[in-house]
């Protein structure tokens, strides 16, 4: 395909972009990794210089098997990408692959081998990253982190970037994970970019590593002397890239922001984000923009940046967005190519082959039970029967008991998880291996406390009141924001209030904006109507950015996310029993700073020494649970 073609791809005929859809699903091999959806694809804008983003991947590489809108496995995006740099060279532009973290737990790939991460690193870095960067969940755990700094840096050399992580070397030491910083030249426009990427004030982090938090970061005099030995007419275009969400709401960007416009008034700057696992793009100033490109292999984020445009001008004669769909009709329709045997390359090939091996050889697929019906993270309301939190509190956390004998062990029991230990949603069919990690991979332990029943009963709301942003308590090194899935605090929660509005402002155009779930509207004549203006698209997202709503290659039927709380508690308590009765109160031991400082805040000032409960993690429960019951 001729770049010019993809240039002025906003006036493609509607024809035209059928007939590749024919020819798309005519083709060989491709129905079983393609969504049914023959909805038409929105074209990329292309120009000087062209990013594609992944981040928040958490071992999805083997594509999620049973959803054909996110069926296309690494290999498939790397022939993806070795298509589209194929274009990119053709028409003397750039093209560059940038990665935000984030790759263990969250998938059997990465989660079912000891140490985690063990296979399913080598294929993730088959890919060939231009610029790569450290996330939170690289930190958990030493041997993680012990793995990213003798493997990934190491794989990818100079191309390796971390500002404000550092991994302790063997003689104590410590050094960054990669460099700190990088200042190159690209291949074909020879655009000189200089490059930066932090991870956002994570705390959590094993012994063996430093995080700095950013704030403190843009004083330090290495920082500095990098700007300033790097003046803006040196710099053709700034790229921060990290593990920091993007949004307008989250702080450390902002502060970033202010320092590189004292620098450099007028160059263009582009931020790529992650950890909230949403897709999303906000502007900053008319030359600065940040893109998010959402979480578990279901995306893939697109920037187009015109480096030529100069003046006055808004950021959208400037920025170009785009989120693709993790799946071979998307990649097939953006590389231009009409049939797979064209669109697959060697390297892309062999890597899905390694996948499935490894799928087999850790049998991912074994059955182990079976679900009935889907079961929502936040899909539909926290109370609705299938709601997976509501299943968890109801039936499969009191099936837990304790591993030891305990003393004074109470019949009264609240259990109370943070709602980020569960990372999907449990859907029907095969309950396989895969699933096992996929809806809970962490291996936290429980842990018991014994209070009264009128404090124990005040812990689980009182982490509830507490907000997200606001809620760090620096002094004891509590962070709230870790019980809860960040993707809650989304702009699709902010963008579907505006939508709601705009239905409210604007009645005539009611049916231009679907339902948002089948949960959302009472309105059976809305539900019936909208049904009919979207019967040919498929759910999936429906992005509202600072761009508008037409950043997502695909048109979808939208779906909601609902609110649901920090924690969820599971009460056990037994109603003739006075306040003063004692409780046990389980948790994972993960969010024991949390609970302690919930104690603390409520008034609490009795000593509290917490014991093992039970060293049954979650998603071991789960299975039992799946397996004895009809669910
Ligand atoms: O052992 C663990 C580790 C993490 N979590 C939760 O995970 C999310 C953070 O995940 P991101 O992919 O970085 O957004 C956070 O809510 C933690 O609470 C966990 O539950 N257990
Ligand atoms: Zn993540
Ligand atoms: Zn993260």
């Amino acid at each position: 395909m001729q770049l010019n073609s993809i240039w002025t791809s906003n006036k493609t005929p509607v024809i035209a972009t059928l007939i590749i859809t024919l020819l798309v699903f005519s083709t060989r091999n491709i129905g079983k990794k393609t969504p049914d959806s023959l909805g038409s694809i929105r074209d990329l804008k292309w120009s000087s210089i062209n990013f594609l983003h992944t981040t928040d991947t958490h071992g999805w590489y083997g594509g999620h098997t049973n959803q054909k809108l996110y069926g296309a496995d690494w290999g498939d995006f790397i022939s993806f990408t070795e298509n589209m740099r194929s274009i990119a060279n053709s028409q003397n532009v750039d093209l560059l692959l940038v990665d935000t973290g984030d790759r263990h737990d969250g998938n059997g790939l990465t989660d079912a081998t000891v140490p985690n991460g063990i296979e399913a690193l080598p294929i993730f870095a088959k890919q060939d990253y231009d610029l790569v960067t450290i996330g939170n969940h690289e930190l958990y755990l030493y041997e993680n982190s012990k793995q990213e700094f003798d493997f990934i840096v190491q794989e990818y050399g100079n191309n390796y970037i971390s500002s404000n992580v550092e991994y302790k070397n063997n003689d104590g030491d410590f050094e960054p994970f990669g460099k700190k910083y990088k200042y190159f030249t690209t291949p074909n426009q020879k655009a000189r970019i200089l490059s930066f990427a932090f991870l956002f004030d994570f705390t959590r982090n094993n012994e063996g590593t430093k995080v700095t938090p950013l704030e403190d970061v843009i004083k330090e005099k290495w920082f500095l002397e990098t700007l300033k030995k790097h003046p803006g007419q040196d710099v053709d275009l700034i790229v921060v890239f990290g593990h920091i969400p993007i949004a307008h709401t989250w702080k450390e960007l902002l502060v970033l922001h202010q320092v590189l416009r004292e620098y450099y008034p007028e160059t263009k700057i582009q931020y790529f984000g992650g950890h909230s696992h949403i897709r999303d793009f906000t502007i900053f100033d008319s030359n600065l923009t940040g893109l998010q490109s959402g979480r578990y292999c279901e995306s893939v984020g697109w920037v187009s940046i015109d480096l030529s445009a100069t003046g006055d001008l808004s950021p959208q004669k400037i920025f170009a967005r785009s989120y693709i769909d993790f799946n071979l009709n998307s990649f097939l329709h953006h590389s231009g190519q009409s049939s797979i045997e064209e669109f697959e390359t060697e390297a892309g090939n062999n890597v899905t082959r390694t996948i499935n091996l490894v799928r087999n050889k850790l049998h991912l697929n074994d059955v182990l039970g079976h679900v009935n019906r889907n079961y929502y993270v936040d899909y539909v309301p926290l109370d609705h029967p299938q709601n997976l939190f509501k299943l968890l509190a109801d039936q499969v956390l009191p099936t837990l008991q304790p591993t030891q004998a305990l003393k004074n062990q109470s019949d009264e029991r609240i259990f109370i998880i943070n709602t980020g230990s569960i990372r999907y949603d449990l859907y029907k069919g095969p309950y396989t291996i895969d699933t096992r990690y996929i809806v809970s991979p962490f291996e936290n332990e429980w842990a018991r406390i014994t209070l009264p029943k009128s404090i124990a009963i005040r812990i689980g709301p009182f982490l509830n009141k507490a907000g997200y942003i606001l809620s760090q308590d620096k002094d004891n090194e509590i962070d709230n924001r870790r019980l809860l899935p960040l993707h809650q605090y989304s702009q699709r929660l902010k963008q579907e209030q505006q939508l709601r509005a705009k239905l409210e402002e604007e009645p005539e155009k009611k049916f231009q904006y679907p339902a948002f779930s089948p949960f959302f509207s009472q309105d059976a004549e809305f539900q019936n109507e909208a049904s009919i203006t979207r019967q040919k698209l498929s759910k999936g997202y429906v992005t509202h950015d600072d761009f508008g709503d037409d950043g997502d290659d695909t048109p979808h039927k939208p779906v909601i996310n609902f609110p649901i709380t920090n924690v969820v508690e599971s009460k056990q308590l037994d109603i003739e029993t006075g306040e003063h009765a004692l409780v046990d109160v389980i948790y994972y031991k993960f969010i024991e700073g949390n609970i302690l400082w919930a104690l603390k805040h409520i008034g609490y000032d009795e000593k509290v020494e917490s014991e093992l409960y039970s060293t049954t993690y979650l998603n071991q429960l789960l299975e039992v649970f799946v397996q004895q019951n009809e669910i």
